[in-house]
Order: C-alpha cells, then sequence, then structure tokens
C-alpha cells in the first residue's frame, strides 16, 4: 500500500525543460567571456533553467534541510563519540551554534532542521509527525528498520521538499547529524556500489585505526547477517540503512518531483542520492554535488552518480557543510548570467563553438 503511493509519486518525475536549457544555453554564449569558462556553474545554471522551467529565473531563498537520526550500531562501537552527541548538536541546529549554522548565515540560507529518527525527543525541533521511530536497531543483529518504516522516511523526505516548495524556496541543501551514519552509509554504498566493505569505508567523525577495523568488521557482519538485494534500494535501506540517509533520499525525489533544484552534500548526503537515482533515474537530473568528501566511498559514490565535486577541500563534517559551501559559488555563477555585459555591449566579436 505505501510502496504503492511512493511508486505513484516516482511517477510524478517529469524530464527537464528542453526549452529553458537551449536559452540559458544561448545566453551563455552571449555573456562576454571566454565560451564555458565557468565550467560546472554554467552546466548548473543551464540544468536549473531546465528545472525551473524558465531561462530567467532567480534564486532568492535557500534552505538546508537536516535529517537528524540515530544508528542502533552504534552499540558496536563504531564511533568515537557516544550517541547522545546527535541530540545535542540537533539543539544547538535550533539555537545558530552548530558549524553549519555559522556558514549557513554567511551564506544566506536558511538552517531547517528535522528529528526524522533520533534516540530521544528535543522539544526545540521533534515532530512527532515527521519521527519514524526512536533510532534504528542494530544492523549488526538484524534489519535496520522495516520495510514500511524505510518508505515513510523516504515519503516524509518527500513530503518536506512539498511543504518548502509551499514556503517559496528556490534551493535546497541536503544535510544530515547522526552519530553511527557513516557505518550505515558505507555499508549502503558497499551494497549498491559491488564493492568491499574496505575499499568505501573511512574513519567517520574521528576513529582510530583499531576503531576503523572494527567498523569493517561490523559493516561485513551486518551484510552477511542481513543479505540486502542490491537490485531493491528499499530492502537495503531497510536492512543497512538509517533514517537520515532515507529522509535525504526522499528530499531528493521530492525535488525531482516538485522541481526544485537540490544540492547533494558530503558521503552520507551523496548515498542517499545515490538511493534516489536508483529509484527513480531521472531525479539525477535535479541534484546538484557539491563538494567531495574525505571519506574514502565520497568519490567513489559520486563517480557512481556520473558527478563531480565543484568544490575539493577534504571537508568530512557533514551538516550540510560542503553543501552550503557551494551555495555562493552557484549564486555568483547566476549573476554572472543574469548581469554580465554581452559581447555586443563590449563590441567584441561573438566566439564561435569550436567544432
Ligand atoms: O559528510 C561527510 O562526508 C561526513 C564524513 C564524516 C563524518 N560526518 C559526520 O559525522 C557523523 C558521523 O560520523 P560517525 O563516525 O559517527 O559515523 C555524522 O553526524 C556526520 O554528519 C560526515
Ligand atoms: C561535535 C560533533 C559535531 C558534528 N556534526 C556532524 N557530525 C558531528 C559529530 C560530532 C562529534
Amino acid at each position: 500500500m505505501l510502496e504503492k503511493i511512493l511508486n505513484q509519486k516516482l511517477e510524478e518525475i517529469k524530464p527537464l525543460d528542453v526549452e529553458s536549457m537551449r536559452q540559458a544555453e544561448e545566453r551563455w554564449k552571449t555573456v562576454a567571456k571566454p565560451l564555458h569558462s565557468l565550467g560546472k556553474l554554467e552546466e548548473a545554471v543551464i540544468r536549473m533553467a531546465g528545472i525551473r522551467e524558465d531561462a530567467d529565473f532567480i534564486m532568492k531563498k535557500k534552505g538546508l534541510v537536516i535529517f537528524c537520526a540515530d544508528n542502533g550500531v552504534v552499540a558496536e562501537g563504531v564511533t568515537q563519540t557516544g550517541q547522545e552527541v546527535t541530540a545535542i548538536v540537533a539543539d544547538n541546529f535550533t539555537k545558530g551554534a552548530t558549524s553549519v549554522c555559522i556558514m549557513a548565515e554567511k551564506a544566506g540560507v536558511d538552517v531547517l532542521p528535522v528529528d526524522i529518527g533520533m534516540a530521544v525527543d528535543v522539544a526545540s525541533l521533534t515532530d512527532p509527525s515527521k519521527k519514524i521511530s526512536y533510532g534504528t536497531e542494530n544492523m549488526a543483529h538484524g534489519p535496520a528498520m522495516t520495510r514500511e518504516q524505510a518508505i515513510r522516511a523516504i515519503l516524509t523526505g518527500i513530503e518536506i521538499a512539498g511543504e518548502r516548495k509551499a514556503e517559496g524556496y528556490d534551493l535546497l541543501a541536503t544535510g544530515e547529524m547522526g552519530i553511527g551514519n557513516t557505518t550505515t552509509s558505507s555499508a549502503v554504498a558497499s551494497v549498491l556500489l559491488g564493492k568491499r566493505a574496505e575499499e568505501v569505508t573511512g574513519r567517520g567523525a574521528g576513529l582510530s585505526s583499531e576503531g576503523l577495523q572494527r567498523k569493517i568488521r561490523v559493516i561485513r557482519q551486518a551484510l552477511e547477517k542481513n543479505r540486502p538485494d542490491p537490485g531493491d534500494v528499499l530492502d537495503v535501506v531497510a536492512k543497512v540503512g538509517g533514517y537520515d540517509i532515507a529522509g535525504m533520499c526522499g528530499l531528493f525525489l521530492g525535488g525531482a518531483i516538485y522541481r526544485i533544484p537540490v544540492l547533494i552534500d558530503g558521503f552520507i548526503s551523496s548515498v542517499a542520492a545515490l538511493c534516489a537515482v536508483r529509484l527513480a533515474p531521472l531525479a539525477g537530473k535535479y541534484l546538484f554535488a557539491s563538494h567531495c568528501s574525505k571519506e574514502p566511498g565520497g568519490k567513489r559514490v559520486l563517480d557512481a552518480l556520473g558527478m563531480s565535486a565543484m568544490i575539493v577541500c577534504d571537508l568530512s563534517l557533514g551538516e550540510g557543510s560542503g553543501a552550503v559551501a557551494a551555495v555562493p559559488l552557484l549564486e555568483m555563477g547566476l549573476d554572472v548570467y543574469r548581469k554580465m555585459s554581452t559581447f555586443e555591449e563590449i563590441q567584441v566579436e561573438q566566439y564561435q563553438e569550436l567544432k
């Protein structure tokens, strides 16, 4: 029943508007600068025109949706800090007191945290209608969640995209906060990419070398115990994923349904993007890579998405920090596109495309 609702939602995703993209491409050619010299920023503006169905679009309201959730697998000793940190940092999002809040203020991005599955309620942000459960089960001993819970988390992400669209957001960035979520992300990446656990697993929020070896063993154990089906994304997310991954996956799909460009952040976010694109390949056209995480799986997941980062800065902070860092860059590109003189205006002959 729920799965049918999700499938119906996915059918609402339409291709980008070809005519708006053609107009944007033509406009870039008239801007008085070497052709294609703003690289990915030009491509981003063209695709955003296709998403918005308007080559003259503006980008005013920008939001960062941060999915906060806990992961039962932390009981296996796969993290440097305890699970209680999730709730502390989540509460601090509401007070403007985390790293990404400071970055977002600089970038003019609204910080919108969501408790999609934290182990405890946090009065400043928990909304029972958005909370799927109180943390996942320990995937080392069984499935992290039920298939129904995975679908509900994805549908919640889609719903949030719809709500932000109704509020007039022009651009959404994704972020997450959840101790243990690099373990779940590595497990999901290992299954979806067909890679060994050690190829996609790193130190997360600062693990010792001994801790890293334990984390890899725990991921192998979780994969052996649950045997997720690589061809069935919902099965993979339910068995070895997390509510944050599922929620972000939903936000990416919702961006495609409601025609809002969505920025991918680091490792956890790009794993969620891969889940979204495997569920609905067309959704990839609505997504934008921001940076490449320092986690070893970061680049591998971006490669699988056929995307490359705008920023390579060795970030591994999460919270949506890399996605927020890309916002001013995109705005600079859009400003050049909208405001810059044309060849005609500066009386220089227009470049011809090299054949
Ligand atoms: O985004 C990334 O690439 C990234 C890489 C390493 C760690 N993190 C953040 O650190 C937390 C997860 O780390 P861990 O070691 O608890 O799995 C989580 O809250 C993430 O936001 C994020
Ligand atoms: C303090 C702290 C802040 C974070 N933000 C994202 N992941 C985090 C992990 C820790 C430990």
